[in-house]
C-alpha cells in the first residue's frame, strides 16, 4: 500500500528536548514522524499544511481523567471531595448507561481535540463504550476500570472480572491506539485484598496501574486510623507500589512518603484545578521534581475542573508552585512544557512512543497559532508564550497517530452539533431519573 504523507512547513519546533523553537518543516509518514529538516521535498507528497507563524508541539498528554464526565459539569460546584462524591456525583452515576457514557467521551473527546491533548489517561465504568469512542475519535488513550470493593468480597471479584474483561477486549485496540490499565480507585475504596489481587495481576500480565493517593486530608486521618499508617506507607508495607503505578493526586505527602514514592519510582499526576476546586489542597510539586519524581499532568473530571484545557492546567500547576512557595522561579515555563508532554508520557510508559517531536515516534502533533490577540507580539521564549499567554482555544491544528483530528480549527471527524445535542440531551435524562 502506498504511504501517506503529510508535510508541515514553516513551523516553530518545541519541545521538551528543544526549547529554542527552530523553524522547521516536518514530514509525517503514516502514523509516524519521519523528517525534520529545514528544507524537505514538496514533491509526492498527499498533503501540505503551511505551519507558517504556527508553534508545533507534541500532542499534550492528560495523565487523569474521567471523560464520560463531561456530561456532569457544573452539576455540583463549590463542595468538598466527599461531599462532592457521596452526596451528588455517586448518585447521578448509579444511572449512567454505556450509552450515556459514550456520548459523555465523545463530548470530552471533542474538548481534548480542540485544545491540543492526543493522548489521555482515564478511570472510569462503562469503559468499553469510552473505547470506542476513543476509536471513533481517533485518540490515544490509556483506560482502567474505575474498581471498587468497600471490602465486599462480591463486589471485588465482579470488579477484577470487568477490569480483565476491559484489557481481554481493548488493549491493543483502534491500530494500538488504546491501552488498558487496572483502575483500583483508591484506598479508602478499595480493600487491602483488592490492591494485593491488583498487584499480582498486573505483575502477571504486566498492566499497569491507575490510582487516586493521598487526595485529601480526610483520606489521611481516615487511613491512619484504619491501618496506622499514611496512605503510601500503607500501600508501601503491602508491596502495592512499583514504577508502573499512577498516582493521582498526591495532595498530601510526608517526606518518608516521598522517598517512598521516589523509591517506588512511582509515578505522580497532578491535578491543580481540581485541588483547588474541591479544596483539598496544594500538592508539593516543585519538591517531588526536585527529587527527580516524575510527574505529569491532569486534569481529573471536568465536573471538579470545570474543563479539560490542558495549557490553563499547566499555567495553573506553575502558578500554584509558585505561590506556595514563594518563589517565582518553580515549575518555569520550559517544565511546564516538559510535564504535559515527556513527563506525561513517562507516566503512562508510553515515552518510547510519543511525547516529543523526534523522527520515528508516533505523529502525535499539534500546532498553536500566534497570529491571535494574546499572542502578541509574544515572548521570544516559546513556552513562555504558550504556558502563561495562550489557553487551549489557541490550538488551530491537532493530528493524534497520523491523523488529522482538526484542522485550522475545524474538526474532521466528530460532529459537533450532533454531539453537543445528544449530550444535552443525556444530562436532562439523567436528571429526570434521580
Ligand atoms: N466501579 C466503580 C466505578 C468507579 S469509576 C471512578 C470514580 O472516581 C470518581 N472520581 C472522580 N474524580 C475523583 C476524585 O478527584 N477523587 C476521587 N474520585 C473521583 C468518579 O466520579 C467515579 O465514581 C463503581 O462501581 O462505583
Ligand atoms: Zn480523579
Amino acid at each position: 500500500m502506498k504511504d501517506n504523507t503529510i508535510l508541515i512547513k514553516n513551523a516553530f519546533i518545541l519541545d521538551s528536548n528543544n526549547f529554542k523553537g527552530k523553524k522547521q518543516s516536518l514530514l509525517i509518514k503514516n502514523d509516524k514522524i519521519s523528517e525534520i529538516s529545514s528544507r524537505i521535498d514538496e514533491n509526492d507528497v498527499d498533503k501540505i499544511i503551511d505551519a507558517t507563524g504556527k508553534i508545533l508541539l507534541p500532542g499534550f498528554i492528560n495523565t487523569h481523567t474521567h471523560l464520560s464526565m463531561t456530561l456532569f459539569r457544573g452539576l455540583a460546584d463549590d463542595l468538598s471531595l466527599d461531599s462532592w462524591l457521596n452526596d451528588y456525583i455517586w448518585p447521578m452515576e448509579a444511572n449512567l448507561t454505556g450509552d450515556y457514557s459514550y456520548i459523555g467521551a465523545l463530548l470530552g473527546a471533542i474538548e481534548l481535540i480542540k485544545s491540543g491533548t492526543t493522548t489521555f489517561s482515564d478511570m472510569y465504568f462503562y469503559m468499553e463504550d469510552v473505547a470506542r469512542a476513543v476509536d471513533d475519535a481517533g485518540l490515544r488513550a490509556v483506560l482502567s476500570y474505575g474498581m471498587i470493593d468497600f471490602s465486599d468480597a462480591d463486589k471485588r471479584a465482579n470488579e477484577i472480572k470487568e477490569n480483565m474483561a476491559l484489557f481481554d477486549k481493548c488493549n491493543g485496540m483502534a491500530d494500538g491506539r488504546i491501552k488498558v490499565f487496572f483502575g483500583p480507585h483508591s484506598p479508602y475504596t478499595a480493600s487491602e485484598e483488592l490492591l494485593k489481587e491488583i498487584r499480582k495481576l498486573a505483575n502477571e500480565y504486566n498492566i499497569g496501574i491507575h490510582i487516586h493517593v493521598s487526595e485529601t486530608q480526610k483520606e489521611i486521618n481516615d487511613i491512619l486510623n484504619e491501618k496506622g499508617l499514611r496512605p503510601f506507607e500503607y500501600l508501601d508495607s503491602i508491596g502495592f507500589l512499583g514504577s508502573d503505578v499512577i498516582a493521582a493526586h498526591c495532595v498530601w505527602l510526608s517526606d518518608e512518603e516521598i522517598k517512598i514514592i521516589k523509591k517506588n519510582n512511582v509515578k505522580v499526576s497532578h491535578n491543580p484545578c481540581s485541588n483547588m476546586k474541591l479544596a483539598s489542597g496544594i500538592a508539593p510539586i516543585s519538591k517531588l521534581i526536585e527529587n527527580d519524581i516524575c510527574v505529569g499532568i491532569g486534569t481529573d473530571g471536568a465536573s471538579s475542573n470545570n474543563n479539560l484545557d490542558l495549557i490553563e492546567e499547566l499555567k495553573t500547576a506553575s502558578l500554584l508552585q509558585k505561590v506556595a512557595t514563594l518563589n517565582p522561579k518553580v515549575l518555569t515555563a520550559n517544565e511546564a512544557i516538559a510535564m504535559g508532554t515527556i513527563k506525561g508520557a513517562e507516566v503512562l510508559g508510553l515515552d518510547d512512543e510519543i511525547g516529543s517531536i523526534e523522527i520515528g515516534k508516533k505523529a502525535d502533533i499539534i500546532l498553536v497559532d500566534t497570529n491571535q490577540v494574546n499572542m502578541v507580539p509574544g515572548s521570544s521564549n516559546l513556552s513562555s508564550n504558550i504556558i502563561y499567554s495562550a489557553n487551549g482555544s489557541n490550538v488551530d491544528t491537532t493530528i493524534c497517530n497520523g491523523k488529522i483530528l482538526m484542522e485550522n480549527k475545524k474538526l474532521t471527524i466528530l460532529n459537533e452539533e450532533e454531539i453537543y445535542n445528544k449530550a444535552r440531551q443525556v444530562i436532562k435524562e439523567l436528571k429526570e431519573t434521580i
